[in-house]
């Protein structure tokens, strides 16, 4: 069985992920590089170097990855480290550029799953394991594209390792991916890790190639990279720039007076951009600064639609927005209110005791009323969970975190490949044309996550998580739900988006069990106002 994949760049970047391998002692990763270490010497891979250095060196590899990288590739795959080593090295001596290198692994015979040979297995993530860790792409007659389950035609298939190396940026794995799949590449295993020296170092087992050898499969990758990269950059360099400046214009008129603005403390930081808490013309505020590597780039492009976004909407539980900063050589930034509750996610996973029902209620109450007010302005979120719901004073939550959210047809259709898995409409993981009930489905997990407090799908990787809601998988509700609120969850994670209610019926569903279950005016039910009250 193969191992899983590990955690996706994208979640990597966003801190809501987890890693795939259980956290271990430094000792045990200690003991572990000892153990390569004397495996490479035993089989005479030290090259010229003489013990003392070869350690250095390979320390010095094992220093610049993640320590899951150690226990991913465990004794058994020992020998690794030099090619992944080199493949580090002649990506960085080469000025950071993209390195490829493949390699045959191993030929397998694909039975058909009704003649029996699959193992049964009563545990879906196992299931997942044996079945369907494949990325399949299929280009359909109107050129959208999208995801499909592994063929199950019997015969051989062969099985190859990609090796990739490059400047490490975000959404890179999505473009990998992507780039795989035109190749004609089913991914089986991604294991991708980031370097302290900003390279990535992504390793994918993939089928789909139907010969052992492999340089036309490298040059058919470099030739697809080649088109791919000239496409985007012909028509960025075209649109890109243009775009920019169309956009800057747009938010011309929201510009603030950046001489009333001054930061405090820092706050976080996103893939792209810092967050300060600071005051503006006396209210507390919030200021996102786009980084300066990321001027004119496409994180500009989402950081100025995210501007405008949030400058045409007005609502009780949407972020407000104040300006946004643009002029300002050292400041390019959007003002929003500042909510001193943090996140919910954060909010969520530090509590030590369940959420009371009337509390779960009043807080998926607002979500809903913010994401109806969305919706009727056409905009749906898309990266809708509960990192990008921010917590006020007084219990108030709003929505947050426009930066892929989109102005679209209610009855139109986008297609894209955005959002965290975990949070993700199948119809998305699928690339199917979707809606605003995409937006309902993430709605749920935020549902079944405040009542239990877990972080979705916790015993599997993002990737399992999403292949799993693709076969229809789903979260277990815990027993002790009210049945109300489990029905509703069940409807807004359909598999069919029309099956999902609605933003304005999920309200009236939310307020009727509120009604049912709040007690007389007066009542008892306070700890759990006192825990959302402000932290500042
Ligand atoms: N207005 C705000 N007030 C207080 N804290 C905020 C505010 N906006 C964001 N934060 C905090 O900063 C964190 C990072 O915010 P950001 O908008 O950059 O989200 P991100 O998803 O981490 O970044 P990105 O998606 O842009 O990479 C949030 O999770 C939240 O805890």
């Amino acid at each position: 069985m193969p191992p899983p994949p590990s955690l996706t760049r994208e979640e990597l970047v966003e801190g809501t992920g987890e890693s795939s391998s259980p956290p271990r002692s430094s000792s045990v990763h200690h003991d572990l590089r000892r153990r390569i270490y004397e495996l490479l010497l035993a089989a005479g891979k030290q090259g010229d170097s003489d013990p003392s250095s070869f350690w250095d060196t390979l320390c010095a590899h094992f220093d610049k990855l993640p320590d899951r990288y150690l226990v991913d590739l465990g004794e058994e795959k020992a020998e690794e480290v030099l090619l992944h080593r080199k493949v580090l090295d002649e990506c960085a001596n080469n000025g950071k550029q993209p390195v490829f290198k493949a390699r045959f692994l191993e030929c397998i015979q694909v039975q058909q799953k009704d003649e029996g040979t699959y193992p049964e297995c009563d545990d879906p993530t196992q299931r997942l394991l044996l079945e369907d860790l494949t990325l399949e792409r299929i280009h359909g007659a109107d050129n959208t594209v999208s995801m499909s389950s592994p063929s199950r035609d019997s015969g051989p298939m062969l099985l190859h390792e990609i090796i990739f190396s490059s400047k490490d940026k975000p959404k890179l794995l999505m473009r990998l991916t992507s780039l795989l799949s035109e190749v004609g590449l089913n991914i089986r295993e991604a294991h991708v890790y980031s370097t302290t020296d900003n390279l990535c170092l992504d390793v994918f087992v993939v089928d789909g190639w139907k010969t052992k050898e492999t340089d036309a499969l490298i040059t058919r990758i470099k030739e697809t990279l080649t088109r791919k990269n000239g496409a985007t950059s012909n028509s960025a360099s075209t649109s890109s720039s243009g775009k920019i400046l169309e956009l800057r214009q747009q938010v011309a008129d929201c510009e603030i007076d950046w001489s009333m603005l001054k930061t405090t403390e820092k706050i976080a930081s996103g893939s792209y951009a810092d967050l300060y808490r600071g005051t503006y013309n006396g209210y507390d505020v919030c200021i996102k600064i786009l980084r300066i590597t990321h001027f004119d780039s496409p994180s500009e492009i989402e950081f100025l639609q995210q501007a405008l976004i949030l400058r045409g909407v007005n609502h009780e539980h949407i972020l407000k927005f104040y300006g946004t900063c643009t002029g300002h050589p050292k400041c390019f930034g959007i003002v929003t209110e500042y909510m001193p509750g943090g996140n919910l996610y954060d909010f969520l996973h530090n509590q030590n005791d369940i959420l009371g029902l009337i509390l779960i209620l009043k807080i998926a109450i607002q979500i809903s009323k913010g994401m109806e007010y969305l919706h009727q302005n056409r905009i749906i979120h898309r990266d809708l969970k509960t990192a990008n719901i921010l917590i006020g004073y007084n219990q108030v939550v709003k929505i947050a975190d426009f930066g892929v959210a989109r102005v679209g047809s209610r009855e139109g259709q986008m297609t894209a490949e955005t959002g965290t898995y975990r949070w993700m409409a199948p119809e998305i993981i699928n690339h199917k044309p979707y809606d605003h009930k995409a937006d309902v489905f993430s709605f749920a997990i935020v549902l079944w996550e405040l009542i239990t407090l877990k972080v979705p799908y916790d015993t599997m990787t993002p990737l399992q998580a999403a292949l799993g809601v693709r076969q229809g998988f789903r979260l277990e509700i815990p027993s002790d739900t009210h049945p109300g609120l489990s029905e509703l969850i069940e409807q807004c994670w359909d598999e069919d988006p029309d099956v999902r209610p609605v933003f304005p019926e999920i309200i009236v569903q939310l307020e009727d069990i509120l009604q049912q279950v709040q007690p007389p005016k007066g009542g008892h039910r306070r700890s759990n106002k006192a825990k959302m009250q402000k932290k500042s």
